[in-house]
């Protein structure tokens, strides 16, 4: 007996679970049919429980872990996908390229690299196909298609064997209808917080981690020279790389800007084992300095420079179109530091529209702090001059950064998106977080400087009403309490700090709670 859930190709149910890249035809389709995953279980997996009070599906073998399952289902196996490195927006003449298990961050002309799948045979199969095949995976357990990344493997990293993933099964979060905080302060009853920073190390950057860890642990195991990983950080890649070695076993070196960083983030790679070290400098130069390192010595470059990282990044907007049912939403806010999120998230959209899954892509909006904000000032000079910056110090630290690597990707990213660049000054943005968290959320002030992207750009007129928007948050609020605290505190030199929500202080006794209490409520109370 087999039972088979959410497999749209039901010829598959009585096979392997696992049916890899074969050429037989898919009635349904009338396409080859790729990687497919089902939720069947076969014979010898149900036999193998018989204690068991009710009938198990799909239960591994006893002495077989997720990634022995995996295995032993893709006896089969076969890919027809692959991807490459190309110079970055390389015109039709360009015949540059290099394979995937290269180690090559630029470039011949120095310019930033992509990496472009083979879309001819990704084409062989249509959207319709695509779209169940990635609504088939989500919530599952099954090695490595479980995480929100991997679930997209075909079109992330196709030619990794699932054994070299490296995977803690991010991704899939939370798509959160912000209703209260809509209504109340936007007048919208569509609005969406994407919540990329509930997550394994509390950012977004976890979606490009475990694709660029898992090619190292690949070229690891071919024995090519990589002692270890290092990044130049602001808190977060710092922390999603740190913990994605330490799951694999490889050392990571971390650049930190000495007290520039969150002490919740300066503390994570440190508990994972990195080493770390402080420098006296900002972010640009700790990019600076391992970007000369990783040139002189065998460490792997894990910043966004290196093109691996968005790979996995752009999974979340492929993630955004599934959330809704494959509906395109009107705008997408995401805020900007290094710039490579922003790219991340145009080319999933992209990718979804070439490929059939959807017939459009939204209109991007990259958020910016006043204090760090080359992108907004290029915008603003009508795309004329690029300068570079000094970043001022922000509550939203992670983006403070003057000089991006990925300004090309970003511009690119805009124009094509028909897209808008806003800033936001210190008290905007920590009062749009304070606001934001008073309607349950716990945001950090990074999605505080998209959050008023979106307001100044609703009160202009530009989004409208009953435009469906969502607002990118990219780390964990717990990251960030001290801002949170400074701001409660009314402690922030030239800030009302306006929504500000100290604790009262109160004797011990009754009476002293009593009329504390029957003033907080007496303010409560409707008035008629
Ligand atoms: C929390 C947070 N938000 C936003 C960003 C900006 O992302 P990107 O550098 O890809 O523009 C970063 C890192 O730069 C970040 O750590
Ligand atoms: N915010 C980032 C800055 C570096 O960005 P990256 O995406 O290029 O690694 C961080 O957390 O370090």
């Amino acid at each position: 007996m087999a039972s088979s859930c959410s497999l749209f190709n039901s010829s598959l149910a009585t096979k392997s679970n696992f049916q890899l890249l074969h050429h037989q035809n898919n009635p349904k389709f009338n396409r080859p049919t790729p990687t497919v995953i089902s939720c069947t279980f076969s014979p010898t997996t149900s036999s193998s429980n018989n204690n068991s009070p009710s009938p198990q599906k799909n239960r591994r073998l006893p002495d077989e872990n997720i990634r022995d399952e995996a295995r032993r289902r893709r006896s089969t196996a076969e890919n027809i996908f692959s991807a490459k490195y190309i110079p970055f927006n390389a015109g039709p003449d360009s015949t540059e390229s290099y394979s995937l298990d290269e180690i090559v961050y630029r470039s011949r002309s120095g310019g930033l690299l992509d990496v472009q799948h083979d879309m001819e045979a990704l084409k062989k199969f249509d959207g319709a196909y695509w779209r169940e095949l990635f609504d088939s995976r989500v919530g599952k357990t099954t090695w490595p298609l479980g995480s929100g990344v991997w679930s997209k493997k075909e079109w992330v990293l196709p030619e990794i064997d699932p054994d070299d993933i490296v995977s803690a099964f991010e991704g899939n979060s939370n798509l959160f209808w912000a209703e209260r905080f809509g209504k109340q302060f936007l007048g919208m009853n569509d609005l969406w917080v994407k919540h990329c920073g509930i997550s394994h190390t509390g950012s977004f950057k976890d979606l490009g981690m475990t694709v660029l860890v898992s090619q190292v642990n690949r070229l690891r195991k071919m024995k090519r020279a990589v002692v270890g990983v290092g990044c130049a950080s602001t808190g977060d890649t710092s922390a999603a790389l740190s913990a994605y070695c330490a799951a694999s076993g490889i050392p990571s070196i971390v650049f930190l800007p000495a007290n520039k960083i969150s002490i919740a983030q300066l503390v994570q790679p440190i508990a994972n084992g990195a080493f770390v070290l402080s420098i006296d400098t900002d972010f640009d130069g700790c990019m600076k300095l391992i970007r000369e390192v990783t040139a002189e010595l065998p460490i792997y470059l894990a910043n966004s420079l290196n093109s691996l990282r968005l790979e996995g990044q752009k999974t979340a907007a492929i993630e955004i179109l599934q959330q809704f049912d494959w509906e395109v939403p009107d705008w997408v806010i995401v805020p900007g530091g290094n710039l490579g999120n922003i790219y991340a998230f145009y080319k999933g959209f992209k990718m979804c529209q070439e490929l059939g899954l959807v017939d459009r892509i939204p209109r991007l909006v990259c958020a910016q702090a006043a204090n760090a904000n080359p992108l907004y000032l290029y915008y603003k000079s009508g795309w004329n001059e690029f300068k570079a910056v000094k970043a001022n110090t922000t509550f939203a630290s992670a983006i403070q950064i003057g000089d991006p690597v990925s300004i090309d990707r970003a511009v690119y990213a805009l124009k094509n998106s028909n897209g808008i660049v806003e800033e936001a000054t210190e008290e905007e943005l920590m009062d749009a977080t304070v606001q934001a968290d008073s309607t349950g959320m716990f945001i950090c002030p990074h999605t505080g400087v998209a959050l008023t992207a979106l307001i100044k750009l609703r009160n202009s007129g530009v989004i409208g009403a009953g435009d469906r928007t969502v607002v990118v948050s990219t780390a964990h609020g717990l990251k960030f309490t001290q801002s949170k605290v400074d701001y409660h505190s009314k402690e922030i030199p030239d800030m009302a700090c306006r929504f500000a929500n100290p604790p009262v202080q109160v004797k011990a006794d009754f009476g002293s709670v009593m009329d504390v209490l029957m003033k907080y409520l007496g303010d409560k109370a409707p008035k008629h």
